[in-house]
């Protein structure tokens, strides 16, 4: 069989690009598009022979896109433009939440039904790495799709499915389990748009930290799942220069309320989003690598203090964000894959938090491809 002729659209830092070639399926990626020009230098660093167009999709003529001659096309456009942060006031106003629900789901129905217009078959998903085993919540939308003549290896639904089909048949009982709890434990994104905000001074059930019994009591049962890896496995060994990475005097002072804290034996860590490492709510968790103190011992009485007291306290557990390469490893990008050298932190958390899981997308290929 000759290579598959693969278009890249949406390409940032070449996250499909790295899943197709971990599919193992003979392929060629015959040209990537993105218009952000840092996350195309990464992208030219990893994959210095495929043509990269930096344009917007919208300036392609269809003569283009014909004269590439495809055979499949992977994309991730941009998510919606409302995330945890910067529309938590605006969330809060419930004909805001079903207007940003509309903006939502108005692009999927487009998509299925153009689909569908053309001749596709196709299944829906919602997966987060979490189903592979891998401790981090990142639950996302995916889409797959043939054409009718095609036949898909399982028998496909209109339900959106929480796990991988298994061959020939539909999502095992024993998967279908597992990911409903690994859904459940990515609520954090869902929950964005449909819960009332917390109001911590009325609501007296907060635990030490802006977290209820419930919350603390999910972590718990996430980090004694395991068919979840442990944290340790994706860490770096050897950081350079781990000093940039220790939480700021200002953020603990400010933010160590509402801060994920996750250890290295953890099976659990939340989104990474693009302010990792830049704002603190809500996006993504942050490592304590003084493992021998007790969280709850750093935050006892936390209210009583001083500024210089409660500093002294948090600091004892010496947080950190986690590596860009720790994140690049939890998404499932190879070793192999690099930064050029003058990105900067802040571009390769923007990047990766662009980005998606790798091992998510090879699966998804394999499915796609796989026939009777
Ligand atoms: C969700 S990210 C895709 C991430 C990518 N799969 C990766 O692994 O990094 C969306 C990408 O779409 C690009 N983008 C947004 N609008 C675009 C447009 N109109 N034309 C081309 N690229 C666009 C952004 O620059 C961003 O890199």
């Amino acid at each position: 069989m000759s290579p598959l002729r693969v278009l890249e659209l949406y390409s940032g830092i070449g996250g499909m690009h790295c899943g197709l070639a971990e599919s193992a399926v003979p392929a060629e990626v015959v040209a990537a598009v993105d218009v952000n020009t840092t996350a195309n230098q990464v992208y030219k660093y990893n994959f210095p022979d495929t043509p990269l167009w930096t344009k917007t999709i919208e300036g392609i003529s269809l003569k283009e896109f014909d004269d590439l001659a495809f055979d499949m096309l992977l994309m991730s456009p941009p998510c919606q433009p409302f995330t945890r942060i910067g529309l938590q006031g605006d969330v809060t106003d419930p004909r805001a939440r079903s207007f940003l629900y509309i903006l939502d789901i108005l692009p999927r129905e487009n998509l299925v039904t153009a689909l569908l217009r053309c001749g596709y078959r196709y299944q829906e998903f919602l997966l987060s790495p979490t189903c592979l085993g891998i401790p981090n919540s990142r639950l996302r939308y995916f889409l797959i799709a043939k054409l009718q003549k095609e036949e898909f290896s399982f028998q496909v639904t209109n339900q959106l499915l929480e796990d991988f089909p298994t061959c020939f048949g539909l999502v095992s009982s024993s998967t279908t389990h597992s990911s409903s709890r690994n859904v459940n434990a990515d609520l954090d994104l869902k929950s964005t748009l449909s819960d009332p905000p917390r109001d911590p001074k009325q609501d007296t059930s907060f635990l030490y930290k802006l977290e209820t019994p419930e919350e603390l009591e999910r972590k718990q049962s996430q980090d004694n799942d395991s068919s979840i890896r442990t944290l340790d496995e994706f860490l770096e060994k050897n950081i350079g220069d781990i000093n940039q990475y220790f939480l700021p005097s200002r953020s603990l002072l400010r933010y160590a309320l509402i801060l994920d804290i996750v250890q290295p034996s953890s099976r659990r860590s939340t989104c990474f989003t693009k302010g990792y490492g830049h704002y603190v709510e809500g996006t993504g968790s942050v490592l304590q690598t003084a493992t021998d103190v007790e969280i709850s011992s750093a935050y006892e009485a936390l209210e009583t203090v001083t500024e210089e007291e409660k500093l002294a306290k948090l600091s004892t557990l010496k947080m950190r964000y986690f590596t860009p390469r720790e994140i690049a490893n939890l998404h499932g990008f190879p070793p192999q894959f690099g930064f050029p050298e003058k990105t900067t932190t802040k571009q390769c958390y923007r990047l990766l938090g662009n980005s998606l899981n790798v091992h998510i997308v090879a699966k998804l290929i394999t499915v796609l491809l796989q026939s009777h």
